[in-house]
């Protein structure tokens, strides 16, 4: 896809919004911390923060050592890890799918997950079975239990079963930049079993975030979630300014599935052709707003139309438009007019 296209295009796993930013690693790793002690500083002189200089033969090793303590989950939640709030259900035609299994609110963390494995994307049938074979069995076992992805007409049906698999199931994920160390932008495949189970909506109410600092991927609720629901994620970025059609043919030629059936596409054609018109419209005005030509009013006057359309859409969360800048926009633009719905305290 072809698959590292076929995941670049859903989980954008977007590695935007790392909670924090990244600890020290980001000084200069490794020649010489540029602390300017001179030679005759006292050892006494050197900060907590010091960053050691590391022999360049011993960078791969070293940074093995900080991928395997990358989670130190102090800050995590053990509940979200062990007991999450939803459970694996079969959803018919869609395989199996994720069910809350109580009520969720918004913002809730839904899922934290260790890669299964970090491999290169756009690898041969070959390099995939060597690094296949270097799982572990019980690793091999997961991997193998995930949803096979040759059963549609995309470009995924022309893969062997192990890049079958990691393209219906995994994310192609941007490595973050890190100073001195390396440029960043480097996409690599990742898998992780447990988010592997939800399935796409073109109307989410969940969404994922790659964690770099614990080495997680991050399922956050965004919107409330009754105990029942579906949990869906979005696996094509920018969904909500595409037709049915063309979503359609995204999601047949990158994930396989030939007909999506979340509740917007297999609405009556009557819905789906409403559907339609409202996001060619979010289309346009969203276009004109990235092309940055409109006054501060006008830009708002056209976030206003895109809110009330998604309203009406039934678009109850925050929609990505596949460009993060009209994203970070869009966000702003609503709590702002959240504040000023408010009403007033007397
Ligand atoms: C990442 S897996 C999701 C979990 C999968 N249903 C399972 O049984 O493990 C992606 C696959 O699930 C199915 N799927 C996901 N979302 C769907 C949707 N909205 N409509 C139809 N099938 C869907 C497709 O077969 C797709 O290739």
């Amino acid at each position: 896809m072809l698959r590292a296209a076929a995941r670049s295009c859903r989980p954008r796993a977007r590695p935007t919004s790392y909670p924090a930013p990244l600890p020290a690693l980001r000084r200069s790793f490794f020649w010489s911390s540029g602390s300017g002690s001179s030679a005759g500083a006292a050892a006494a002189d050197l900060a907590s923060t010091h960053i050691p200089t590391v022999a360049p033969d011993l960078l791969p090793l070293l940074f093995g050592v900080v991928v395997a303590n990358a989670a130190f989950d102090d800050d995590q939640d053990e509940d979200k890890l062990t007991s999450p709030p939803w459970e694996v259900r079969s959803f018919g035609d869609k395989g199996a799918g994720a069910v809350a299994s109580r009520d969720i609110q918004m913002g809730e963390l839904l899922i934290a997950e260790r890669p299964l494995m970090v491999w290169p994307n756009g690898i041969n049938a070959e390099e995939a079975k060597k690094l296949f074979d270097g799982l572990t069995p019980r690793e091999q076992e997961v991997f193998m239990a995930l949803s096979p992805g040759t059963d549609g007409e995309g470009l995924v049906q022309r893969l062997d079963e192990i890049r079958a698999r990691r393209a219906t199931n995994g994310f192609s994920i941007p490595l973050p930049s890190v100073p001195g160390l390396t440029a960043g932008g480097r996409s690599v495949a990742m898998v992780f079993p447990k988010i592997a189970r939800l399935n796409h909506s073109c109307t989410p109410n969940a969404t994922q975030v790659m964690n770099f600092q614990t080495l997680r991927m991050e399922v956050y609720a965004i919107r409330p979630i009754a105990k029942g629901e579906e949990l869906n994620i979005e696996y094509l970025p920018g969904s909500v300014t595409r037709t049915s059609d063309e979503r359609r043919n995204l999601l047949a030629m990158h994930f396989n599935f030939p007909r999506c059936l979340c509740a917007v596409c297999s609405a009556s054609p009557e819905h789906v052709a409403q559907s339609d018109t409202r996001r060619r419209e979010i289309r346009q005005i969203s276009e004109t707003i990235k092309a940055g030509r409109s006054d501060r009013k006008a830009t708002v006057a056209k976030m206003e139309r895109i809110r009330v359309l998604l309203n009406e859409e039934g678009y109850k969360a925050l929609p990505d438009f596949g460009d993060e800048g009209l994203n970070t926009s869009f966000r702003i633009f609503l709590s702002l007019h959240a504040q000023s719905s408010e009403p007033a305290t007397a």
